[in-house]
């Protein structure tokens, strides 16, 4: 671990905070190791152990903490406990594995019991309907900030932290490319929330088209960045497409259907051009001016391997 006076962070390599795993005293059963694995076969179960155990103690740690401030709030108060979830966000470009992290956040977390229900959202379904972007010319700008509708965002996360019973969200899917009609997703006061999208770090400066004064962050108890090269998210971003090519886009429903016909070089070609005209200027106008924001930056290497990891002190 390396202290910087100058630095608002600790930095520790990964051979170092893998040796923090021994604050965990209850090893990986079996049955956890198996829904791990069913969460991405490409997640490596080492990685699971070094990096992600011990960031879920510290996590832990760090829910109890709250919890126990809220109660002495509430009795400070004279009033009956309430039952107010931990919110968690993950930030990071498209393809970096967002979800992904917070799947194995959500697995590891759920196996204490302070905080057995664990709520994954993203900010996905917040973006506009196609039909609206399309209106405003907006359809090769999907994911920047004008794409989506931030009141309503803000809203419900300020909603789940003000311990509402029941808060819905619409729900995108990126197999039709568009906002479900009809479609929604239901946090119903879980013990913590993890809310995960390209857009949970930024403020009301980055959105001067729709000025607000409360962002995501006021709601946000832990914030966390994943980090990785670009020529890596590239890489990443691609082999997604691909995959997709070859499964989900063969689907009729698939607003990408028409790719299924391509062939891996143009799939490759159509790829790189998606990802330098759309995904890879948002990452640079966007989403990397927000990461020193975070609480934590998880830096990726080679194979999803997180190399660095800094925590603010
Ligand atoms: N820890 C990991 N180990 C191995 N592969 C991973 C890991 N995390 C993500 N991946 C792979 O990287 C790709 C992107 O992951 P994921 O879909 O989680 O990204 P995302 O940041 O949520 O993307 P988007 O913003 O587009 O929704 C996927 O192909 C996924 O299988
Ligand atoms: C939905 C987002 C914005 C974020 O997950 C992203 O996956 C996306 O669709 N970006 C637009 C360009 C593209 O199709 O990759």
């Amino acid at each position: 671990m390396t202290i910087d006076n100058y630095s608002p962070y600790l930095a520790f390599s990964r051979e170092t905070w893998s040796e923090l795993r021994d604050t965990v005293h209850q090893p990986l059963s079996e049955a956890e190791l198996k829904r791990l694995q069913g969460i991405n076969d490409k997640v490596s179960l080492a990685e699971v152990r070094d990096i992600y155990l011990p960031l879920s103690r510290l996590l832990n740690l760090y829910v109890k903490a709250k919890q126990r401030r809220n109660r002495v709030l509430d009795q400070f108060l004279g009033k009956e406990p309430r039952h107010v979830p931990y919110v968690i966000s993950i930030a990071g470009s498209v393809a970096v594995g967002k979800s992904t992290t917070a799947r194995i956040l959500q697995a590891l977390l759920e196996r204490w019991p302070q905080h057995p229900k664990v709520t994954l959202v993203t900010t996905d379904g917040f973006l506009y309907p196609n039909a609206v972007l399309e209106e405003r010319g907006l359809m090769g700008k999907k994911g920047f900030p004008q794409s989506y509708d931030i009141r309503r965002l803000v809203q419900f996360v300020s909603d789940i932290k003000s311990g509402k019973p029941s808060v819905t969200a619409p729900v995108y899917s990126h197999l039709v490319y568009d906002i479900v009609p009809g479609q929604k997703a239901v946090v119903e006061q879980p013990d913590i929330v993890i809310i995960e999208g390209l857009n949970v770090l930024q403020s009301g400066m980055d959105y001067p088209h729709e000025p607000h004064r409360v962002f995501v962050s006021d709601f946000v108890d832990f914030s966390i960045f994943v980090d990785a090269d670009e020529r890596l998210l590239k890489t990443w971003y691609v082999e997604r497409f691909l995959k997709l090519r070859s499964g989900a886009f063969a689907d009729p429903e698939s607003y990408f259907h028409h790719y299924a016909q391509l062939s891996e070089e143009e799939a490759v070609a159509t790829a790189s051009r998606i990802w330098h005209e759309i995904n890879y200027k948002n990452l640079k106008q966007n989403i990397l001016p927000t990461k020193d924001r975070a609480e934590l930056i998880l830096t990726k290497g080679r194979e999803h391997g997180i190399d660095q990891v800094w925590l603010k002190k």
